[in-house]
């Protein structure tokens, strides 16, 4: 409830006007029964029916004038509310550490901040205005008809206290019930957003059927709680109809009788009739809000989740001020790993172990290794999305400690192996590396890769959007290429795809990379023959540890796994090289 109520924290003021807006058109409302009771006692006693008559028109305007106005703020401010929260969570995902937020997948992220948000908009807004309201109005309802009856307001606290003892023996269960139907509903998220990833093979493995099944499943689990949800609800309010015409039915009788006596007025009991009738108001006011409240807090609890995505920010510790930094020694490695040891988690094996490299300024490495190796463990740390648990990295000469995570990433440019395209354009997704680059810088990078006429030939050119299916994945890895080359970083941290180009395009490609490892340095994990036939150092990775290192031909003179691994790329990944 704390978290659900700290969304609304900028918005406080504007919330109080709300709520004072719906007391004063509930206090109109409550007047309402007692004016009438004016215009009967007028007509009663012959007297002018001019005041109480202009009174009710009063109450009917001011209070529309007012209902209008609270209901226009407060649907604004609900819309603020789920905006803010919209825009935390998406910023806190993308500065979240790579571990935590793969951890989870995309789609199911997304639903968060899609739908659980939707939830806020009445729970942190209308719901506790509502609330108060008509906790409020049920309040000054009885002390009103206290003041016409007190017998006949004993028989209503009855039948109210009865319908209230069976609102709190219903509501939890609503509210469990709602909470799992939204964890269903994420987990659909997260398996339709995979599956469509993965469409080709679903297609390919004539899946498609099967894979919906598995996906509608969590749908039809979310749909059985809702309605699970929803028949308590109706119970619920058909418990709170039942009960008010109930105490409708005993005031009548109990009302007649005592008017019969000449204990009551006639006029009385038709005004704590019309407050009987008012009574529903604020009690399905109340089961509303109380409802909304529910489903607020269950999805304010699965967006409180996602603040367990640690940020890098909050892991890392601040760069060490150092006095002023002499550039470093040209014979000095840009990067450097000493003794350097990593796992996934506090009981995971290493990944890598005891791992001592050095990458000069200039010059290509290549890292091979059997699957599992630690090639792309070697990346990431690196790039930092995975801080070691041993050891130490430097950048030139200096340990990570004393830079900053852009200071580090700055000097760095990394190509995935999966190449993903980031939403947007061309020309954003180049950007991406250089927000400042020109259309001429664009161009050359493009030219470089040998994309350059493809994407002048488009409608649109350098402004076409880049959709998942709209580029080949020759064409998507060498966009990722032109990006980092848009950046002339120090260092150049290749993942290779595998025969994902053409023997034209890819000589252009590593023609291209060749002329980097002139000015720079370049580390490529190789899965290619034609890269380590090429480069200046190969290293040898074997389960966390370099086994290996050399030229190509060293290598193959004196290690057997890397005669191992340069016959499968041999057959495997690029067999017109041999
Ligand atoms: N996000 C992760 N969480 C937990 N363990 C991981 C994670 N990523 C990798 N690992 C584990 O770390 C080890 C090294 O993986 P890594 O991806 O670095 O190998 P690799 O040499 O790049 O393999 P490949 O060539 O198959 O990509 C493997 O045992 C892998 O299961």
């Amino acid at each position: 409830m704390r978290f659900l109520w700290s969304f609304t924290r900028p918005y406080r003021r504007s919330l109080a006007l709300a709520l004072l807006l719906a007391l004063v058109g509930s206090g109109m409302g409550l007047a309402t029964p007692m004016v009438t009771k004016g215009v009967l006692d007028a007509l009663g006693s012959s007297g002018s029916l001019q005041g109480p008559l202009l009174a009710l028109l009063f109450l009917l305007v001011v209070g529309s004038a007012v209902t209008y106005w609270q209901w226009t703020l407060i649907g604004a401010l609900g819309e603020r509310v789920v905006l803010r929260a919209r825009e935390s969570m998406v910023h806190r995902f993308l500065r979240a550490t790579v571990p935590a937020v793969t951890r989870r997948p995309p789609g199911e992220l997304a639903t968060r901040v899609t739908s659980d948000t939707v939830l806020l908009h009445e729970a942190a807004t209308s719901a506790p205005v509502g609330l108060i309201n008509a906790v409020i109005m049920l309040l000054g309802t009885l002390v009103l008809m206290g003041v016409l009856d007190l017998v006949l307001l004993g028989t209503v606290v009855v039948a109210v206290a009865v319908v209230g003892a069976l609102f709190a023996v219903l509501m939890p269960g609503i509210a469990t019930a709602q909470r799992h139907a939204q964890d269903h509903l994420g987990r659909l998220g997260g398996n339709l957003e995979g599956a469509l990833r993965a469409i080709r093979t679903v297609k390919a493995g004539r899946a498609e059927d099967r894979t919906a099944e598995r996906i509608v499943a969590d749908a039809r689990t979310s749909a059985e709680y809702g309605i699970r949800a929803v028949r308590r609800e109706a119970l619920a309010w058909t418990i709170a109809g039942a009960g008010i015409q109930l105490a409708i039915v005993l005031v009548l009788g109990v009302g007649a009788w005592r008017v019969s006596e000449g204990a009551l007025e006639v006029s009385s009991l038709v005004a704590f009739l019309l407050y009987a009738f008012g009574l529903m108001e604020p009690v399905s006011e109340l089961g509303q809000n109380v409802t909304a409240l529910q489903s607020g807090i269950a999805a304010a609890e699965r967006i409180r989740e996602t603040e367990d995505l640690r940020t890098e920010e909050a892991v890392r510790r601040p760069a060490r001020q150092t006095s002023v930094r002499e550039p470093a020694a040209p014979d000095t490695p840009v990067l450097e790993l000493r003794d350097v040891t990593a796992a996934y988690g506090p009981d995971a094996e290493p990944a890598v172990r005891g791992v001592d490299l050095a990458i000069p300024r200039r010059g290509h490495t290549a890292i091979v290794g059997p699957s599992g190796a630690g090639k792309t463990t070697l990346f990431s740390l690196v790039l930092r999305f995975l801080e070691p648990t041993g050891g130490e990295l430097l950048l030139d000469g200096r340990p990570y400690r004393d830079h900053t995570h852009d200071e580090i990433r700055s000097r760095l440019a990394y190509v995935e192996q999966d190449t993903p395209i980031v939403p947007g354009t061309i020309r954003d997704n180049l950007l991406l590396s250089r927000p400042g680059a020109t259309d001429a810088e664009l161009r050359r990078v493009l030219d470089a890769v040998r994309l350059a006429e493809k994407v002048d030939a488009l409608d649109d050119g350098l402004g076409t959007p880049l959709s998942g299916t709209a580029v080949s994945g020759g064409e998507r890895q060498r966009i990722a290429l032109a990006r980092a080359l848009l950046r002339a970083p120090d260092v150049l941290l290749l993942d290779e795809a595998t025969a994902q180009l053409d023997g034209l395009t890819e000589a252009a490609v590593q023609g291209c990379i060749r002329a980097r490892a002139e000015t720079g340095a370049v580390v490529t994990i190789a899965h290619r023959l034609s890269t380590v036939i090429d480069v200046d150092t190969v290293v040898v990775l074997d389960e966390g540890r370099i086994r290996a290192r050399g030229s190509h031909d060293e290598l193959l003179a004196t290690d057997v796994l890397y005669r191992e691994l340069v016959e499968a790329l041999r057959i495997s990944a690029d067999p017109q090289a041999v």
